[in-house]
């Protein structure tokens, strides 16, 4: 059975989300949310286009008053630069809505999924049948071959295949079973063998399909710290335009130049970089889209943002780098021992042990000896789970004291029982662990048994990849509670930059906040609930879907294929978020200052002759340059709708040099294109329309 690692193309996969992506649909949804978001207190969230909305309220309010007035020689042209107003307005907001679009979609489809579910809920060790929405956390449920999951939770008995498609659009079935990394389940997703008992996790409402859904329709968006400092930029700007137009409507007065009130607006318009305003939203949108286009949910703006600048990033072996299907394998012996007396112990070690390299050991066990589960009512045992601290697990049975662990923990537990490891079993240990296998070794009181061979394997296509990250400037770093040997073995095939082993939860965390202190923006990636620390902490901290259900709780992405080579595409998504913001805000300004040039000389080249010598483009009227002015402000948030939402193609490239080649183009191309534009509109203006 395949992981839900594969080497599928992203491409194939991920059609399920993709669609078309301008379809029919989407676009006449979008264009009836650009009008819904006309309601001022939406449109307030974004303040160049609130300014230019009530721009165009009082533009036509104006045209009305002079309209009953019977004042009609402006009429015309006011009208126009009213309609132009509103349309600036509506198209923003229909980037806006355009944006969203596919999230909506795509929590429509997920809703489907939470049509009404039956558990088999265990009470008092009888099935009761229940909905799922009256399920509680705390409750236990039975889930067999057949059976959609009613609740998330985590698996506390069985194992089971689960098809998780209705949630990651993946069709290969994934395993699930209690115990270690991989014992959370979802709502929604359905058992397709065998059977588990759950206990439910998480109430009706707050399961992840519904985060998902809320999450993809952008009904918890909110502002990132970035967004919001460019916000107050460009509200900044505004005021300052606002005053600029202010004086000139006394500078106009003074000159005898009649500039009415639905001009000075059109001129403010015009100034204020409404393009960027008008397009600052979509883009954020656009980012997490993008990542969920490559199965990766992003709980928060922020992460995104913070993705573009990530340079180390940190990741777990188990279920990350490798499959994390760790089995049993061998059992080596210490001189003196035999192999069943070994295989032995290390089975009644393991008999309550839930994780899968505990239940691998039974299996093998059992396998290679016939060794059964003892009568083990006759025997008074106690079992020591395996926790990530110790690194250890185990049984008492009277005075004996059986465990097995990690080589550095057993040997400071034989130590303080007064033995030894022998140096043949820590040959075996090496050689295990160079082959990067893990050995787990087991002792009784004072004296070693022998090893346990788990052998794991490191997930197809990673070193590649790995690569591609350091070329991009991004250092690698695994991070295990596994011995050295083992972990330079599995770095090296892996081809990570450096490793650090035997790693407790906080040595994860330590090290993170190491790495931050220095400067670094630190992404990391795992599966555990020992990771959950390390993954909360981070900038940008990516759970496997595979992990547990706190190790998800705990980052602020969650990749749905638990590909952690996926950071590549996150990083990119990230910088590409950042440097499509930067390039169109350059491209805003520039653009706004050469309209300002582009319509000056022609509102004043009537009472400043001298003026005619900057009247460069030669436009047609005061009156048609005004409103080709606003015309080609409106248009350019149109055009520039497919940059915003695909954004700015990047490569990876020093950052020096992408700002160098953003400034040429955005900044020169901003300058350039009003003149044409403008000029082009007023030709059609003037000679087609026949407006002076
Ligand atoms: N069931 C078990 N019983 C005893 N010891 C175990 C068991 N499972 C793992 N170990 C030992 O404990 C070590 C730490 O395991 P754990 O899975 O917690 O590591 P981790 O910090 O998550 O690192 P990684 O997932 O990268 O291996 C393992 O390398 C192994 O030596
Ligand atoms: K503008
Ligand atoms: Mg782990």
């Amino acid at each position: 059975m395949s992981n839900s690692l594969k080497n599928k193309s992203d491409s194939e996969k991920l059609d399920f989300r993709r669609k078309s992506k301008f379809d029919k649909k989407l676009i006449l949804s979008a264009v009836k949310n650009a009008f819904i978001k006309l309601n001022p207190v939406i449109q307030a969230k974004s303040p160049v286009m609130f300014i230019v909305e009530i721009g165009a309220v009082l533009t036509t309010f104006f045209t009305f008053y002079d309209f009953l007035r019977g004042k009609r020689e402006n009429l015309f042209i006011n009208l126009q630069i009213a309609i132009w107003l509103w349309l600036t307005v509506i198209f923003a907001n229909f980037a806006e809505a355009l944006a969203e679009g596919r999230g909506k979609a795509q929590a429509e489809s997920l809703r489907k999924t939470k049509k009404e579910i039956i558990a088999k809920k265990i009470v008092n060790e009888k099935i009761e049948k229940v909905p799922a929405s009256a399920l509680r956390k705390g409750d236990i449920v039975l889930v067999e071959a057949g059976d959609i999951i009613p609740g998330d939770g985590e698996v506390i008995e069985g194992i089971a295949t689960v098809d998780e498609s209705a949630i990651t659009g993946e069709s290969a079935p994934v395993i699930r079973e209690s115990g270690g990394d991989r014992s959370s389940v979802m709502s929604g997703t359905k058992v397709l063998s065998d059977w588990i008992k759950v206990k439910i996790t998480a109430n009706p409402g707050e399961t992840f399909l519904d985060k998902m859904i809320s999450l993809v329709e952008g009904a918890k968006r909110q502002k990132t710290p970035n967004e919001i400092a460019l916000n107050i930029f460009l509200i900044a700007l505004s005021i300052i335009f606002l005053l600029t137009t202010a004086t000139l409507e006394a500078f106009a007065r003074y000159s005898h130049t009649i500039v009415s009130i639905p001009v000075l607006v059109a001129l403010l318009v015009c100034l204020i970089p409404t393009t960027i305003g008008g397009l600052l939203s979509a883009i954020g949108i656009a980012g997490m889209d993008k990542l969920l286009k490559y199965n990766i949910l992003a709980l928060s703006g922020r992460a995104v943002e913070a993705a573009g600048d990530v340079d180390v990033l940190l990741l777990d072996k188990t279920g990350t780098i490798t499959l994390g299907n760790r089995m049993a394998t061998a059992f080596i012996p210490a001189p003196g021992v035999s192999e069943e007396e070994l295989a032995n112990a290390a089975q009644l070690a393991s008999l309550s042990d839930e994780t899968p390299e505990g239940r691998s050991i039974v299996i093998l066990a059992k396998n290679k000896f016939n060794l059964r589960e003892r009568e083990l009512k006759n025997l008074k045992m106690t079992f020591v789970p395996f926790s990530a601290h110790t690194r250890m697990s185990g049984v008492n049975i009277e005075d004996r004291e059986i465990r097995k662990g990690a080589i550095d923990a057993i040997e400071d537990y034989v130590r303080k029982n007064g033995g030894v490891i022998p140096p043949e079993v820590k040959l075996t240990v090496e050689r295990i662990a160079m082959e990067g296998g893990t050995p787990l070794i087991v002792a009784e009181n004072a004296k070693v048994l022998g090893v346990i061979y788990l052998k794991d394997v490191v997930k197809g296509g990673i070193k590649e990849r790995f690569a591609q990250l350091r070329k991009m400037g991004i250092k690698t770093v695994m991070i295990t509670g596994d011995n050295p040997l083992t972990a330079a073995a599995i770095a090296a095939e892996a081809g990570v930059d450096d490793f650090v082993a035997e790693a407790t939860p906080e040595t994860k965390l330590k090290l993170i906040r190491e790495y931050q202190a220095q400067g670094h923006m630190v992404a990391m990636t795992g599966d555990g609930t020992n990771d959950a620390p390390a993954l909360a902490q981070a900038d940008v901290g990516v759970a496997m879907n595979t992990g547990t259900q706190a190790a998800k709780e705990a980052g602020n992405m969650i990749d749905l294929d638990s590909n952690p080579t996926k950071l590549l595409e996150i990083i990119e998504i990230g910088k590409q978020l950042l440097i499509t913001r930067g390039a169109l805000t350059t491209f805003s300004i520039a653009n706004d200052v050469a309209k300002y040039f582009a319509i000056i000389p022609a509102l004043f080249a009537k009472s400043y002759p001298e003026l005619q010598v900057l009247n460069i483009m030669k436009l047609g009227s005061p009156n048609s340059a005004i409103l080709s002015a606003v015309i080609f402000n409106a248009l350019i948030i149109v055009f520039l709708i497919p940059l915003a939402l695909r954004g700015v193609s990047y490569r990876p490239q020093n950052p020096n040099q992408i700002l160098r080649r953003n400034l040429l183009i955005y900044g020169v191309g901003g300058l350039v294109t009003p003149f044409v534009g403008i000029k082009i509109i007023d030709l059609i203006l003037t000679a087609i329309l026949g407006i002076k």
